[in-house]
């Protein structure tokens, strides 16, 4: 782990603990992505707000966890409007699986990120997805090498960030898919005002998303209306019906 993580909640410790015993794969993975960047154009064509929709069986913030087959939810949240879909890979934490993504991705034909706390280049290598998530606070001065070894790979690199150095750092590494979490990863609370903070330091070449703590209509306009191109929602997706869900937040504007 990278020595900039700083402090984190305990249920963060602990997942970062199981992502550094975590293998790689055994083979250098080689993608052809579908474009997120086509996906979100296509669904703004529509009238469509740009969700990526995800499948989040659970979460340390989540009560329970479902059993629901990730294809059936994958499917409904596509019928509910979604431009594209989040799947949890990370086991221990989120009830999440390699094998979820796999079976998602043969399933769709939108582009599918990875969503997990890849710390390793070989942890690149574990599974092929069309997004990769790149967690700033996580990586440090690793970032700009992860990023292009990811892009190497062919992934598209959607990097995370918190706070406004984690954005600098974001932008200096190159990235340009930049999602701003809502979640304070030291305490775990949400607050859509971390959005509405850092945006307009976000150059207008590179995709912004909204991340975490969208649970309403109102919220999906608020971050758009603050400058996000997409938004990543997992739990007002995942609590209830996912396609109602879906297309109450895709139908915001
Ligand atoms: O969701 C959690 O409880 C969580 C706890 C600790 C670290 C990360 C966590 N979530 C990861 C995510 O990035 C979210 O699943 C994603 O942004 C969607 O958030 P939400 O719409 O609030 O479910």
């Amino acid at each position: 782990m990278n020595e900039s993580t700083g402090e984190v909640a305990p249920e963060v410790q602990s997942i970062l603990e199981t992502a550094a015993d975590r293998p790689g794969g055994d083979e250098r993975v080689s993608v052809t992505p579908r474009s997120l960047s086509a996906a979100f154009a296509a669904a703004e064509r529509d009238g469509r707000v740009p969700v990526i929709a995800e499948v989040k069986p659970t979460s340390p913030t989540t009560d329970g966890e479902t059993d629901a087959d990730p294809v059936a939810l994958a499917k409904s949240m596509i019928d509910g409007g979604a431009a594209a879909l989040s799947v949890l890979t990370e086991p221990e934490h989120f009830g999440g699986s390699i094998e979820n993504l796999q079976r998602v991705r043969e399933a769709v034909d939108v582009p599918v990120l990875r969503k997990d706390f890849v710390l390793r280049e070989a942890q690149l290598d574990t599974v092929e997805s069309d997004v990769i998530l790149l967690i700033a606070r996580f990586l440090g001065d690793d970032l700009e090498p992860m990023l292009e070894a990811a892009r190497d790979r062919g992934f598209q690199v959607l990097v995370e960030v918190h706070t406004k150095p984690e954005l600098d750092a974001a932008i200096d590494a190159g990235a340009d898919i930049i999602g701003i979490n809502n979640r304070d990863l030291a305490k775990l609370a949400v607050d859509l005002a971390t959005v509405e903070r850092l945006a307009p330091n976000v150059p207008d070449d590179v995709t912004l998303i909204a991340e975490s703590g969208v649970s309403t209509v109102d919220d999906v306009r608020r971050m758009r209306e603050a400058g996000a191109n997409g938004l990543l929602i997992g739990s007002a997706i995942m609590d209830g019906d996912p396609q109602t869900n879906t297309q109450r937040l895709t139908g915001a504007e």
